[in-house]
Parts: C-alpha cells; structure tokens; sequence
C-alpha cells in the first residue's frame, strides 16, 4: 500500500550547537564556582555561616539551571501541511466545539468578549461543523446582551470576511489595529460594516455604562426573562440560551449560508457552593455542549484572546487526523501572544522565552503542557479517556443527524447539567474534566493527560493563531506571576512533597544518626541497638510492598 503523506512535520530549531556551546560554558562557570565556595570556607566567626547560606542558594540555583536545561536543549517547531489535509478530507472534516471563558462585564468589557467571539465564529472552517460557547461566570444580563448584539451582526459579519478572505476577524482588532487588509474589499461596502460594528459597540458600551438593559429590546428575546431584580453574579439559577441554533431553519446569513450555532451559558451560582472558577465554568460548558453539538474536539479561549489567524482549526486538524502519529495526540497548544505589548517589553510579558524556547522544547520531550487558552482537545481525553493505541475516534460524532429535539427542551435538559449540585460525588474535578483546587488548573490537567498516556504538540506557526490582553502594569504584572507561581509551587509541592519529608526526616534525626555511629561517650546507642532499628526499618519499608 502507497504510504501516505504526513500531514505535520517537525523540524529542530537552528542554533542548537551555539546554545548548547553556552550552556557548556555556563556550566564550567558554575562548577568552578561551587569548587571556590566549598574550598574556601572561611574559619567560625569570619563569616562562615554568610558564606554556607550563599553557597546553599548557589547551590539552589544551580540545580534550577540544570533542570531548565531539559526544556531549553533541543527545541523543535511544527510544520503542518493544510493543502494534503484539503487534498485527502476535502470539506469532510469533524466538528468542532469553541468555549470562551469570561467572569465579569466590568474587567473584561462585553465589546471585547464578543469581538473574540465573533472571531472564532469566522473561522475559514464549515460553519455547520462549529458551535461556539460563551460561559458567562458574571451572569450578567448585560453580556448577555451583548451577545445577543453578536448573533445579529454575524449575519454581516461572517459573509464579509469569507468574500474578501480578510484577516484578523476580529473586528475590533481589524477595523482599529490591522495590518491593512483593508485594501480587499471595495470601500463602500468596508465602511457599511464598519458603521454597523460601531452603531453595535456603541449601543453595547453605553448599555454597560448604564447597567441596565431597555425594556423594549429585552422584547427581542426570550432569554432576558430568565434574568429579574433578584439576581446577581454569585447567586442565580443555571441559565442556558442557544442564540443560534445551526441546524435550525433560520441560521443563515446574508448570503444563505448556515451560521455557526451559538450558545449563551451561565452555570449556577449560590453562595454555599465552592464555583471552582474557570475549571467549574469548562466542566459544565463540556456537560452542556455534549447534549447540544457533541463534537469530537473542543478549542478553549480565553474572552481576551481573539483568533488571530482563521485558518487555526485546520492546522490543528492536520495533527489529529495524520495518520502515523494522530491517534496519540491528545491536545494541540498554540502559544499565549499578546497584542499590547510594553514598550520595549520591560516586564517580559511578551513570554518570548517561554513561546519561542521552553515550551518548543518541552515538545521535544513528550509535549508542551496545556495552558489554559488557545488548545485544542479531544473531547475524550478532557472526559478522562486513557490512552490505548486500539482506540479509534469518531470523527463523525457531534456531525451525524440525529433526531433533533425542540430547542426548549435542549435548553431546559442542559441546565440541569449546570447545577451547583450535579457534580457532587461524580469524579468530576478529578478524574473527568479540568481538574480542581488549584490555581494553574490547566497545568496540572495536562499533567494528568500525559500520565494517562496521552501526548501534546505545540504549533506555533508564523501568524500567531491568537492574539491577547496582556498585563502592561507592574500591578498586573506581578499580580499574574504571583497566581502562576503560587500554582506551580503547589504542583511541585505535590510532586516532591514525599521527597521533602523524608528529606526533613532526615534532618529532625540528625542527633540520633550521631548517637548511633559518632559518639564515643556514653551517650553512644549500643551496637545490637542499632542493628535491631535497621531491622525494623527494612521490615516497616516491605509493609506496603506486600
Ligand atoms: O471564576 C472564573 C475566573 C476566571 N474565568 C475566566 O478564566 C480566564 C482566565 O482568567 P484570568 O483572570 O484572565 O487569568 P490569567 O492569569 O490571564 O490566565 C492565565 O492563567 C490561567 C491559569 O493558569 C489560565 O487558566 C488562563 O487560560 C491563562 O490565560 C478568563 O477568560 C476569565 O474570564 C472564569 O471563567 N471564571
Ligand atoms: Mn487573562
């Protein structure tokens, strides 16, 4: 049989020898350094206990630089090639389900949220094969609203960016930040869509200014009821709305083209019950999207991170569906790439050491870890599937007719999957899902995909897939690096906390390691002592192996 194309390859990045010539030399600096500090110590009262406390941090720190070593050794970039994709799959390609996380109308203004939305909605993909998910952890009216705004423009909105192929499709990143794409299409019709996406922002920010919707356009929709007087952000019932239902009659454009089908989504709130913040709100956005679209993969964004690049999903498909390798890969990661850039990047927020280095070697050693936003998964490995290479993915899941129940009765079963109570002693948060108690939840949920058996690839082609919010303050800055540090050191802590105990252990014996083998006094523990302690020891180590 005719071996098939790949559809992705991977390349080593260049300058691997240079680096790897620094890091020898970087090396032998330590080395020589540790000698001089262990050699050197000076006599008791001269200093002697400054001189240990550096070189245990030196030490420290030069344990950290061999670990980093791992990640920055052999990096590696993916190559994928969309036209074999075209070639063998045509248009017959698996659906595709879009979350976008946001949590409050005020930090992340609904303008922007549906920007990002209505970016993701645009992707150069069949929009019948995508339903896109706004969780609403803010459960506010007035993103709601927005969103409303949002299914209505995208009957403009889509057409326009398919017929002149424009990039980005976010429209607020194209009409105020682009690259000039405007040149594409004829003037009139760019500043028709235009007007319409300001008249839109517009009614929207002022709306939000307000903080009240008018009462003649919650007449337009039969999801402003389900918001009264009562209700606020942390306590209100589950409330699921479809805005538009893809394969419904009516979900068409301008040009009669299907639309993507578009959830509205605000999980339950009370006050007594733990939300588990944005792990909470994906676990039930993949509760809710499995009765309504089902689709085999799942991409996650953050409501700041629009799709910057419409050709993303095809990208990603190119590594599922290859033939060789796809049936071990788990996730795809895009790196986190931020448009608001500092000048001259003074809190090293662009990450650039992070995208263009660490992670694209961690891809090199089993797969990049999953970092929050912009990932692509199988529904099944987020479900807790573990790996068997007998597995074989319905790609055709989510896609196949099936008897389609009335959109009310979609709605109302769906909330009962967004209940505060629902996953109360199931393993979600645990085994199923975005894990819990932790504040880097997607770290450690991608942990748990690779130990499961699963591997991840990083793609980090050369138009970024999505562009982000970064933090431009000092403020924000050390805000997000303390949440991400507090995280990471209790996964570490997790990981190695056997090791430090036994390491404390160790030490809290110290005195007694002394009587045992150093004394020569009295106080010396008797030989057949000793031994009879060793022989407890070894037994109480066999205990949990038998
Ligand atoms: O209760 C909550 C809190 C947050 N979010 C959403 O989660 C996302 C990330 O939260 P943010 O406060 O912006 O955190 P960042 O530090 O910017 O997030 C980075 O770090 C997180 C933890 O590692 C990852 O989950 C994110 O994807 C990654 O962008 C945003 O879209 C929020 O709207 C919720 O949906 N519910
Ligand atoms: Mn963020």
């Amino acid at each position: 049989m005719e071996r098939r194309r790949r559809l992705f390859e991977t390349e080593k990045v260049g300058g691997r020898a240079a680096y790897r010539f620094q890091a020898v030399t970087v090396a032998a600096g330590i080395l020589l350094l540790l000698y001089y500090r262990v050699t050197h110590v000076p006599a008791a009262g001269e200093g002697r206990a400054a001189w240990l406390g550096i070189l245990a941090a030196e030490f420290w720190f030069s344990v950290y630089w061999v670990i980093t070593q791992s990640v920055r050794w052999g990096p590696v970039r993916r190559r994928t090639f969309k036209d074999r994709l075209a070639q063998r799959y045509g248009e017959e390609l698996p659906g595709v389900d879009i979350f976008v996380c946001t949590a409050d109308p005020q930090s992340e203004p609904p303008s922007l949220v549906i920007s990002t939305i209505l970016s993701v909605m645009a992707y150069n993909y069949p929009s019948e094969k995508i339903s896109v998910y706004l969780s609403d952890d803010g459960g506010s009216i007035l993103t709601f609203y927005a969103l409303w705004e949002a299914s209505k423009f995208a009957k403009h909105w889509l057409p326009f960016c398919k017929r002149y192929n424009i990039e980005p499709r976010s429209p607020a990143a194209y009409f105020f930040n682009s690259e000039g794409h405007h040149d594409r299409c004829p003037p009139k019709e760019l500043s028709f869509i235009k007007d319409l996406y300001e008249e839109m922002t517009n009614r929207i920010d002022t709306t939000v200014m307000s903080g009240k919707i008018p009462e003649e356009i919650k007449l337009n929709h039969k999801g402003f009821d389900e918001w009264n007087s009562e209700i606020t952000s942390k306590d209100h019932q589950p409330i699921v709305q479809i805005l538009i239902d893809g394969k419904g009659q009516n979900a068409v454009d301008d040009d009669g083209n299907v639309l993507p089908t578009l959830v509205y989504m605000a999980r339950e709130k009370r006050p007594q019950y733990h939300h588990n913040f944005k792990a909470g709100a994906m676990n039930a956005l993949i509760r809710v999207s499995s009765v309504i679209s089902d689709n085999p993969i799942i991409l996650n964004v953050d409501c700041d991170m629009y799709s910057n690049n419409s050709d993303s999903i095809r990208d990603a498909l190119c590594f599922f569906l290859d033939e060789e390798m796809g049936h071990n890969i788990g996730f795809v990661q895009y790196p986190q790439n931020y448009n608001n850039e500092t000048e001259n990047n003074i809190y090293g927020n662009s990450l650039q050491v992070l995208n263009q280095v660490e992670i694209a070697g961690l891809d090199s050693v089993g797969g990049p870890p999953y970092i929050g936003t912009g990932c692509f998964h199988r529904r099944e490995v987020l479900c807790g599937r573990i790996f068997s290479k007998d597995y074989k993915e319905d790609w055709n899941r989510g896609i196949k007719e099936k008897a389609r129940a009335d959109i009310y009765e979609i709605e109302e079963k769906t909330k009962s999957l967004a209940t505060c109570t629902y996953e109360h002693r199931t393993q979600w948060g645990n085994e199923i899902g975005i894990k819990y108690d932790c504040a880097v939840e997607d770290i450690i949920t991608g942990l748990a995909i690779h130990c499961r058996g699963w591997e991840s690839v990083y793609n980090n082609p050369q138009r970024a897939a999505f562009l982000g919010v970064g933090p431009t303050t000092l403020a924000q800055t050390l805000l997000q690096h303390k949440r991400w540090s507090e995280g990471l050191s209790k996964v570490e802590f997790v990981v190695s906390s056997k090791v430090i105990l036994c390491g404390m252990l160790v030490i809290i014996n110290i005195p007694i390691y002394e009587a045992m083998f150093l004394r020569k006094d009295k106080a010396r523990i008797p030989f057949t002592v000793t031994l009879a302690s060793i022989g407890f020891v070894i037994l109480a180590f066999l205990i949990p192996i038998v």
